[in-house]
């Protein structure tokens, strides 16, 4: 899907990042007609929300399943086989070769999108070097970009920081997700590579995928009108 094709209002994802299925419910509700988009992660899965992936794409929402795989290739293909019939639009593994394939593979043909995550967005150059790493986040989101391509997977989580080189890279095949998103003046916690929702849109992004700043806000519905008027107004 080319950018102009997604709708202003499917670029923010929020992330349900929350307790229970009864608080993403809630959260839910009270965003009402706001929000198009929702990204399950470990903490609602594990806590029984994968069913919740159904439900709301049975209300006509989409669902991102940020599962972040990573084991050995047959494992990642029969878990994506899994996920695909789950009704989410979206699932990530990360972005290690092996991964990819395994997931382009589970894949088949079904309409479920592989995202691979190239580097967490809580990550600067320091904290690759202590797992390891030689490259700099910006080589290595770059060398994983060029590996998920050629690998066919459908799109890539990074920063908005990485958005421009990788439209260069991977031009309009791949869908570019950044999280690491904060609205001006909003704390940014454990993330180290941020930028604002229209900065982000400005740089290239597709998707904006946006947790605490939505879902620990006094107004979640507020926060959320707020990002979409940005993004709006920085798509022109
Ligand atoms: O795959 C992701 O969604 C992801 C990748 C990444 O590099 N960084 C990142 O923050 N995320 C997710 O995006 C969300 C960001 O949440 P906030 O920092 O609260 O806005 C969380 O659910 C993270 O798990």
């Amino acid at each position: 899907m080319t950018p102009a094709e997604i709708a202003p209002k499917d670029r923010l994802i929020v992330a349900l990042d929350l307790p229970s299925v009864d608080a993403a419910e809630a959260m839910i509700a009270r965003l009402g007609d706001s929000v198009s988009f929702y990204k399950i992660g470990y903490q609602l899965a594990y806590a029984g929300g994968l069913p919740l992936i159904g439900k709301l794409a049975d209300r006509g929402k989409k669902v991102f399943a940020d599962l972040k795989m990573h084991d050995i290739g047959n494992t990642v293909t029969r878990g994506v086989e899994s996920v695909a019939k789950l009704g989410a639009t979206f699932v990530t593994v990360h972005a290690y070769p092996q991964t990819m394939k395994g997931a382009v593979e589970g894949r088949g043909s079904a309409s479920l999108k592989i995202l691979a995550v190239t580097v967490l967005t809580s990550y600067n150059d320091d904290d690759l070097h202590a797992a390891g790493y030689r490259l700099s986040v910006s080589e290595l989101v770059e060398a994983r970009a060029q590996q998920a391509q050629v690998i066919g997977v459908d799109g890539l989580v990074s920063s908005p920081e990485e958005v421009g080189s990788l439209r260069k890279i991977v031009g309009h095949q791949m869908s570019l997700v950044t999280p690491g998103i904060r609205p001006a003046g909003a704390a940014s916690g454990d993330q180290k590579r941020i930028m604002t929702p229209g900065r982000a849109i400005t740089a290239g992004a597709d998707y904006l995928v946006v947790g605490r700043p939505v879902v620990e806000a006094a107004d979640p519905k507020a926060v959320a009108d707020a990002i979409h008027a940005e993004i709006v107004q920085a798509l022109g």
